[in-house]
């Protein structure tokens, strides 16, 4: 852990690259990470070292080794939902700061035509709702995010930065990502949603949480932009979020401040709540990652009570998540750093690929909407990928083997 190999920043781009070359084209499945914002992004290759640590405490002890090894060194990667499961965090070999994809061109992807197979089937996540919907009544719960799963067989490999493309094509905010997982796979997203980022002694999170999904018309997307601000049950969803955020990072700061009222974010495919929450940190500054780790798991991906939402999802979802509803990003050495929340994303490998979709129950949900709100959002990753297959229930696939 003493040698470290040495890096490079803002190198100068070769005067061979095309005007339509991106850092993206060089990923290399499991050994690159790719982070892109739309204005700037990052690639490494390599890692120099691999960070040790279940997903609990793998921050606290990155954030010590990165700050030890001091000088430009810079620390990527992902953490998974659960505290329990071990995080993919390691400093890389090189690493190179680039414009952001937003310019790029999409490069066409590969149709993937066969089909998806919910796992498990929607039914088990419309009774799953239920379930948590007489919990809430009941118990202490008052919000719990539950998510689906969905696996399609490939024929073919994904072209992992043809699909960055595509995501950053389809939407021009937040985040897109690569970065490699254990056993030759590949956590690749667009996330909409930024946990947190520190510059100097600035911190910032977008907590988003309320949704309904876009139509392909301006007119009617205003208008459910219009119903989702008015809708008393989204602005309850959304404002679990903002108060437990609020609640996490006042400790750190000096001053913190959030508008009273929500905005509409809108990605590709869906119409979000969301509001921007800036504070200015106090001494001793914290490093992005640390206020990371202190804001994980947030209700816009577990629920409150944080142990009690928790509990419900490990016993209703039926799946593991692995990486998604965990966080994703960057730290350097000087503790400057930002963390996407890891949704609309997909774990890929060479003969499958898992993809991801949650949606908050509060009390006044519905088992039906919240079924269709996760499969607007499974669409980030579906189109994106070029899937052209149908999306079929578990269980009809083994009633006709
Ligand atoms: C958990 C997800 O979305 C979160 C972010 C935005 C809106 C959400 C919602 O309205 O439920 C979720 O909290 C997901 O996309 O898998």
């Amino acid at each position: 852990m003493s040698t470290v190999a040495p890096r490079f920043a803002d190198t100068p781009l070769s005067p061979l690259w095309s005007v339509h070359m991106h850092l993206v084209d060089e990923y290399r499945p499991g050994s690159s990470f790719f982070f892109d914002t739309g204005s700037r992004s990052l690639l490494t290759h390599g890692s120099a070292i691999v960070l040790p640590g279940r997903g609990g405490l793998a921050p606290a002890r990155a954030d010590t080794v990165l700050r030890a090894l001091g000088g430009d060194q810079l620390l990527v990667g992902a953490v998974p939902f659960s505290d329990t499961e071990p995080a993919q965090l390691l400093v890389p070999d090189v690493y190179r700061w680039g414009p952001g994809l937003a310019g790029a061109e999409a490069a066409p992807t590969h149709s993937h035509d066969t089909p998806a197979l919910c796992e498990p089937p929607p039914q088990h996540y419309r009774d799953a709702v239920a379930t948590a919907l007489a919990d809430i009544d009941a118990t202490e719960l008052s919000k719990v995010v539950l998510a689906r799963s969905l696996r399609i067989g490939l024929d073919a490999p994904v072209d992992i930065p043809a699909v960055l493309r595509q995501l950053r094509h389809r939407q021009r905010r937040g985040y897109v990502f690569a970065c490699p997982l254990p056993e030759q796979r590949d956590l690749v997203g667009g996330s909409p949603e930024l946990l947190v980022s520190r510059n100097g002694d600035v911190v910032t999170a977008h907590p988003l949480a309320g949704s309904r999904p876009r139509s392909g018309d301006p007119r009617v997307d205003t208008a459910r932009g219009a119903e989702l601000l008015a809708s008393e049950k989204d602005r309850r969803e959304h404002a679990v979020v903002v108060d437990a955020i609020a609640r996490s990072l006042d400790p750190y700061c000096a001053e913190l401040s959030a508008p009273s009222t929500p905005e509409i974010v809108s990605t590709g495919h869906m119409l979000h709540l969301g509001t921007r929450v800036t504070g200015r940190l106090r001494d001793p500054l914290p490093s992005a990652l640390s206020l990371a780790a202190a804001l994980h798991p947030t209700p816009a991906v577990c629920g409150t009570p944080t142990a009690t939402a928790r509990e419900a999802i490990a016993r209703l979802e039926g799946f593991d998540r692995g990486f998604y509803s965990g966080m994703v990003g960057w730290c350097d050495s000087a503790g400057n750093g930002e963390w996407a929340v890891t949704i609309r994303c997909a774990e890929i490998g060479a003969r499958d690929v898992r993809l991801f979709a949650g949606a908050g129950i509060v009390a006044g949900s519905d088992p039906a909407a919240e079924l269709a709100e996760t499969e607007a959002k499974l669409q980030t990753m579906l189109s994106a990928l070029g899937h052209t297959g149908k999306v079929v229930d578990e269980r009809a696939v083994h009633a006709m083997a």
